[in-house]
């Protein structure tokens, strides 16, 4: 008979820290009586790619806001890199790298203006800096814009300053609010990549309607409908094929 060893809450604590890099616990969001999300529960462990699905207005950007620490709960708690995010935002900062569905970009400046502004606000050093610029310089393919005015960069190349924005002080953890949103097929393949480079070494949580992208870059998928989390299981469980996908999909959201 195998003997069940006790953890005290500190261990269990630390063990639930090691394993699960993002913990959503019981988040609810109450506008008035209105409720974005409804005591949503999730956790995705170190290394894993996981997939926020939900169709329009189901509550994804508003999870990724209170998991961001960019809006506080009404109920409930938000975890990264074990850090309670209300409580430990700056610890939790330093691990995640979040990109906003529509990323505070700023308009005037260039690429490298921007990335230089958020990193000195990072408190990165000089040398730390110049290094983390160059990689995602060439991580995001940026180089050709380089030093054009944000302003004038098209939705993808936007997109891709985001991502370098996220990816600047090398987290672990990445939150990404529809990477490819608005993006032409070109774009979306090369976001994708990227992502996918960066899932053989980061935990990622990336919110999608796109139920094709879920089957091109992720291993889980939990899927919101109307505030609520209505499926939390593997890519092949929701659906081995797309069209199985698309009809599990449909059901699950139009109940
Ligand atoms: N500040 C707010 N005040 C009132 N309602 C809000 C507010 N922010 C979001 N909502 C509502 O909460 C619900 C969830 O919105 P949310 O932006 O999280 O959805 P989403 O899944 O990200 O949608 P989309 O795919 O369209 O971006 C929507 O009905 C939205 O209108």
């Amino acid at each position: 008979m195998s003997e069940q060893v006790q953890q005290s809450p500190a261990e269990q604590s630390e063990t639930s820290s090691r394993e699960n890099m993002i913990e959503a616990i019981g988040l609810s969001k109450f506008y008035g009586q209105f409720a974005a999300t409804k005591d949503v529960t999730f956790s995705v462990p170190r290394g894993q790619v996981a997939a926020f699905l939900g169709p329009n207005g189901a509550g994804k950007s508003t999870t990724m806001k209170l998991l961001t620490g960019f809006l506080s709960p009404s109920e409930g708690q938000a975890r990264v890199g074990g850090y309670d995010v209300s409580t430990h935002r700056i610890e939790a900062s330093q691990k995640l790298g979040y990109l906003p569905e529509n990323g505070p970009l700023y308009e005037e400046m260039t690429p490298q203006g921007f990335l230089t502004y958020a990193g000195s606000v990072r408190g990165m050093s000089t040398a730390e800096l110049r290094n983390r610029l160059e990689f995602v310089m060439e991580k995001c393919d940026l180089s050709s814009v380089w030093n054009k005015p944000i302003r004038k960069l098209s939705r993808g190349f936007r997109q891709r300053v985001g991502m370098a924005q996220a990816l600047l002080h090398d987290p672990d953890i990445l939150i990404l609010d529809e990477p490819t949103s608005g993006l032409d097929p070109n774009q979306n393949q090369s976001v994708r990549d990227l992502i996918r480079d960066l899932g053989k070494t980061k935990t990622i949580l990336l919110s999608t309607h796109i139920l094709q992208e879920v089957k091109a870059v992720c291993s889980r998928v939990i899927l919101i409908n109307q505030g609520s989390i209505v499926f939390d299981g593997s890519v092949d469980e929701l659906g081995n094929s797309q069209d199985d996908m698309e009809t599990n999909f449909h059901k699950l959201t139009h109940a």
